[in-house]
């Protein structure tokens, strides 16, 4: 230890000891490959991760899949409030009856999320008790049944589109999931909208290395805790929804979804620590895309643009959109896909964890 302090025996034992933690700890940090999911809220983080979860984890036990049933059941709730809000007159008169019992079990003022950091605490906090619906499963399911109320789903699908894809799964599936011994399926897992809290950690094994997968919000009011993820990141997947366009923030549905989810891309892909990691680009929710620019032409939205309507055109203009930001020489790479859908996801999943093993 040139010009140091001179040690004793004991204490340069104690020292290499520590040298060789400190060693071991490095080479395992190095060992351990880090991907950290970062996008905005509600733009497919989770539901991505579920895909890795059925490629290289669990699958999802039929154990784990009976404990989403409560989130199930708050999404439905969720999806079924605005319908019922609307209908004035059921065919068999019976509305008044059905619609004060929900209203009863379910207070709209503790119904949805808005402000809240989890649902955790939403359940505790409010205390509801989403299991009472399976109690209100007759009375539902009747209403359900009614024409108006089938008309008003109807209308609400083409006035807003599939925003709330988890309520047109939900509702489309009500009388399964109303049904005694109801276990949400992987399709249901998939489909749940539930925010994640904070920051989660999840293990991934394949072929003998082990990935740490970081999930984290991305509320914007939650984005201040993305910078103390970056050290030891291998690879980041970046995720924007492409319906995003015609979508607000979650905290200021003034602010366009697109334009937030650039700029949040922008302050990453130019972060000093991120000097060299690499970067993968998901645009997601490309099942929805069709749909969503029949109901909301992108012109219309994003003044700027002067191109065809058509999923082709405008997909390459918002890849064209994330480029600009891209200021170095990095390269990102690009893919689109539903991460709905599982056999879709395979091939992706697979490409993104080789190329987080080849760095
Ligand atoms: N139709 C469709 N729905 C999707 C797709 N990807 C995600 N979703 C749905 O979009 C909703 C939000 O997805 P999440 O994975 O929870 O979003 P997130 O990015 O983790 O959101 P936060 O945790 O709030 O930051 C869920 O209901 C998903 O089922 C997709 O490709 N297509
Ligand atoms: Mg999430």
């Amino acid at each position: 230890m040139p010009g140091g302090p001179k040690l004793n025996k004991s204490a340069q034992t104690k020292s290499r000891s520590i040298d060789q933690q400190l060693e071991e700890g490095r080479e395992k940090q190095h060992d351990d490959l880090q991907l950290l999911i970062l996008g905005g809220a509600g733009s497919g983080k989770s539901t991505f991760i579920k895909q890795l979860r059925l490629r290289h984890g669990d699958k999802f036990p039929e154990s784990e899949r009976k404990t989403w049933t409560i989130y199930v059941y708050e999404n439905l709730v969720e999806a079924l409030y605005p319908i019922l809000e609307q209908v004035t007159e059921w065919e068999d008169g019976s509305n008044a009856k059905t619609y004060s019992l929900f209203v009863e079990k379910f207070p709209r003022s503790n119904i949805g999320r808005k402000g809240s950091s989890s649902q955790e605490e939403d359940h505790s906090k409010k205390n509801v008790n989403y299991s009472k619906l399976s109690s209100l499963a007759a009375d539902v399911l009747s209403m359900w049944r009614d024409k108006s109320v089938q008309t008003i789903w109807q209308e609400n699908i083409k006035k807003f589109g599939l925003r709330k894809t988890f309520a047109d799964h939900f509702l489309s599936k009500l009388e399964r999931i109303l049904s005694t011994n109801y276990i949400p399926d992987i399709e249901d897992i998939l489909f749940i909208r539930k925010p994640t809290a904070s920051v989660q950690e999840h293990m991934f094994t394949s072929e003998g290395n082990v990935y740490k997968v970081i999930d984290v919000a991305g509320q914007r009011s939650q984005r201040h805790k993305w910078i103390s993820l970056f050290e030891g990141v291998t690879a980041i997947v970046f995720i924007t929804s492409l319906t995003s366009y015609s979508e607000g923030t979650y905290e200021d549905s003034s602010l366009n979804s697109l334009h937030d989810s650039l700029s949040a891309f922008g302050s990453v892909i130019t972060n000093q620590f991120l000097k060299n990691t690499n970067f993968i680009l998901l645009l997601n929710k490309k099942d929805l895309l069709g749909k969503r620019l029949a109901d909301v032409p992108f012109s219309s939205i994003i003044e700027n643009y002067k191109g065809r309507n058509e999923e082709a055109d405008v997909i390459e203009y918002i890849k064209k959109e994330f480029e600009k930001r891209i200021t170095s020489e990095k390269k990102v790479k690009f893919h689109v896909c539903s991460a709905i859908d599982t056999p879709g996801m395979k091939p992706l999943t697979e490409e993104i964890i080789q190329c987080i093993r080849k760095k």
